[in-house]
This record gives structure tokens, C-alpha cells and sequence, in this order.
């Protein structure tokens, strides 16, 4: 048999599995004797918005800007800056808001979908865990519409909002939102609302950042650990994952199953980072909400809808075991 080829070097070729797997470094093979992750990990999302709040109250920098006085009979905060003079993320329209918070069931999205289509679950739980996988995704991602877009008319956030004595008003810089005055207190949909030029004023105004943030990066990470523990290959970090990929020889990979070529493994280091990268950004952006937008309570609020669907999907199972059998997890 001849030898084969390693980045040009010849090794011998009676290299077994057994023989492959014991030459990983014992740091990278690690993914059986992983702890499951306690659902008190979810207590970093308050923790993060008590601290960024906290911030905003004691910090001479986060206290709000001068704001040009109301015009006589004008009762809404219509000067909240686009643009604020002491931080880039104080004002709405910074480009992370706008191309990533504001599209970001599409980041979470496309995150996921890389991260199963790049994952390798073991042959015999595979099209299990692929079912059980677009279950909890498909879970979450009602919950995402239930609360921000659609709840058999408006969504919850709107619906909450209106009730708590919330309404559209029209904007008194905008003329045509002042003819339509009537129409405007009618709709009962924040986005509706803005599109007509009114002002959505009033009621209890649950962060839809602080949700769709803490939803999609919980979800990730979570999903992340579960394809990590259903996965054919040892668990590597991306680095030992490319030094792995590289130095093995083709045979080696195959026997490791999984690190077929340099190119998969480089595609599933990158599905990796991207979805740190999402993750990354969702407590960033998180961290500004909690900082300069929104009361304590509406913040609470999003915080608990995102909480409670994270929980029902991954931890009700522990006290149900019938809906564990059903969505799977951790
Ligand atoms: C091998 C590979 C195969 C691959 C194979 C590929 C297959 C490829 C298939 C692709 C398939 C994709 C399929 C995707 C399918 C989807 O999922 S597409 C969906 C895309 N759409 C989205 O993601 C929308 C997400 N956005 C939302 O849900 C809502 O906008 C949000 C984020 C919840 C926020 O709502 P909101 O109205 O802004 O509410 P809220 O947080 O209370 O904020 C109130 C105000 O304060 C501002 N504010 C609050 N916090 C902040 C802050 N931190 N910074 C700035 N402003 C703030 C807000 O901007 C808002 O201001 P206004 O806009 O009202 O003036």
C-alpha cells in the first residue's frame, strides 16, 4: 500500500480511525464530557440590561440631550434625535439599526440555516435532528410574529400598546397627517402609524429590540450546542478545526467524519463566525437599547416574552417530557 500524501509529506498509511482519533489533541475532543447549559444562562439578558440601564442613569454622557421646547398644545416627544450629539448609537438611524436590528429575523435566519446545513449530525439521529431543529425554529419564529408583526390582526407589542391607552396621533409638522386626523386614530398598528406620517403615542411600548436581540441570540447559541453535541466529528474550535483540516491527510478527514476537504471545513469555520458574528451583534445592539432607549418596564417586557419562548422551547421539556420527545434539544 503506498504511503500517502500530508501537505506533501509521505505518512504511513496503516493509520485506523482508532488510531486517527487519538492523535486529535484531547482539548479538542471534547464534546462528550460537555455540561448541558443551565437555563440560568438566560439570567445574563437581565443582568446586561440592569447594567446598561444603570448606565444610563449614572453616566453624565448617556443622560439625554437638550431638546427644543414643545410648541404650545404639542404633547408628543416628537425631537427624539436621529442622530445623537454624544453617541452614533443613540440615534435611530445608525447603520446597525437600520441593515441589522431592524432586518434581523433575516440575520438569525440565514444564520441558522448555515449552521445545520454545515453541521454533520450523527447518521443515526440525523433526519431527527434536522425535523426536531425546523420545529424550534419554526417555534420561535411564530413567537417573533406573534409578537412584532401579526397576532390575528395586530401584533402583540401593538395590541399592548393600544390598550395601555396608546393611539396614533397626527404628527404637527406633517400636514397631510393633520387633514387625516380621524383616519389616524383608528389604526391601531405602529407601523401603520409611521407610514401614514402620525406619531404612535402613548401606552406601554414593549422593546421590540430588547425581544427580537435576546430571541434570535439565545436561540442561536442554544442551537449551537445542540448540533455541537449531535455531531458525527469531535467538537473543535474554529482554529483546531482549520489546523485539523489542513494537516490531515484526505483519508484521515473522512475517518475523523466529517473534515472531508480543507474547503468544508473552511465553509463551516465561516457558518461559525458569522453566527458569533450575529451574536455578537444582538448583545451589542442590546446593551444600546438598554442604554438609551425605552423605560425600565418596556424593556422587562420584551425581556420576558423573548425569555419565556426560549424557555418553553428548550427547558419545558425537563418538567414535559412528551414535549421533549417532540422538539428535542438539550
Ligand atoms: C449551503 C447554504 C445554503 C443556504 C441556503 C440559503 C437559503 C436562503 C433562504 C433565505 C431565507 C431567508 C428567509 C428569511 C425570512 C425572514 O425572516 S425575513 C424577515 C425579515 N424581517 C425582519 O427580520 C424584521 C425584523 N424586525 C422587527 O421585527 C421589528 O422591526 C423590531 C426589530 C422588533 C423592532 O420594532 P420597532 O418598531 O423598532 O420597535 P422598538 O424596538 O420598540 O423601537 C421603537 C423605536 O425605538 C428605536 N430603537 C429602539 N432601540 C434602538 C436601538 N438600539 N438603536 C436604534 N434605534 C432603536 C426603533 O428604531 C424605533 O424607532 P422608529 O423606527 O419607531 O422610529
Amino acid at each position: 500500500m503506498p504511503a500517502v500524501q500530508r501537505n506533501g509529506r509521505a505518512v504511513p498509511p496503516e493509520k485506523t480511525q482508532e488510531s486517527v482519533k487519538e492523535s486529535i489533541p484531547s482539548a479538542m475532543t471534547a464534546s462528550q464530557g460537555q455540561q448541558r447549559p443551565s437555563p440560568y444562562l438566560l439570567l445574563v439578558y437581565p443582568v446586561l440590561l440592569a447594567l446598561g440601564s444603570l448606565w444610563a442613569v449614572i453616566s453624565p454622557t448617556a443622560a439625554s440631550p437638550p431638546t427644543a421646547p414643545l410648541a404650545p398644545g404639542v404633547t408628543s416627544d416628537l425631537n427624539v434625535p436621529h442622530f445623537h450629539h454624544t453617541n452614533y448609537f443613540a440615534g435611530k438611524r445608525n447603520l446597525v439599526n437600520i441593515y441589522f436590528v431592524k432586518v434581523g429575523w433575516f440575520w438569525t435566519t440565514i444564520a441558522f440555516i448555515l449552521l445545520q446545513t454545515t453541521s454533520r449530525p450523527r447518521a443515526s439521529i440525523a433526519k431527527k435532528h434536522y425535523i426536531q431543529a425546523g420545529l424550534r425554529y419554526a417555534l420561535v419564529t411564530f413567537s417573533w410574529i406573534l409578537t412584532t408583526q401579526w397576532c390575528f390582526g395586530p401584533a402583540l407589542i401593538d395590541r399592548s400598546f393600544t390598550i395601555t391607552g396608546g393611539h396614533c396621533e397626527p404628527h404637527p409638522f406633517n400636514e397631510a397627517s393633520l387633514k387625516d386626523a380621524v383616519k389616524l386614530s383608528r389604526v391601531n398598528s405602529g407601523i401603520v402609524c409611521k407610514a401614514y406620517g402620525g406619531n404612535w403615542h402613548g401606552g406601554h411600548d414593549i422593546s421590540g429590540h430588547v425581544f427580537i436581540l435576546v430571541l434570535s441570540s439565545a436561540f442561536l447559541l442554544y442551537e449551537l450546542y445542540i448540533a455541537d453535541c449531535h455531531s458525527a466529528h469531535p467538537h473543535v474550535s474554529p482554529q483546531a478545526a482549520a489546523a485539523v483540516a489542513h494537516n490531515m491527510t484526505d483519508e484521515e478527514r473522512t475517518a475523523m467524519g466529517g473534515w472531508e476537504s480543507e474547503t468544508v471545513a473552511k465553509i463551516r469555520i465561516w457558518s461559525r463566525y458569522f453566527l458569533y458574528g450575529v451574536v455578537g451583534l444582538d448583545l451589542w445592539m442590546l446593551m444600546m437599547t438598554a442604554i438609551w432607549f425605552h423605560t425600565w418596564l418596556e424593556k422587562l417586557s420584551g425581556l420576558l416574552i423573548a425569555g419565556s419562548t426560549i424557555w418553553s422551547v428548550f427547558f419545558l421539556g425537563d418538567f414535559l417530557p412528551q414535549w421533549r420527545s417532540i422538539v428535542g434539544g438539550l
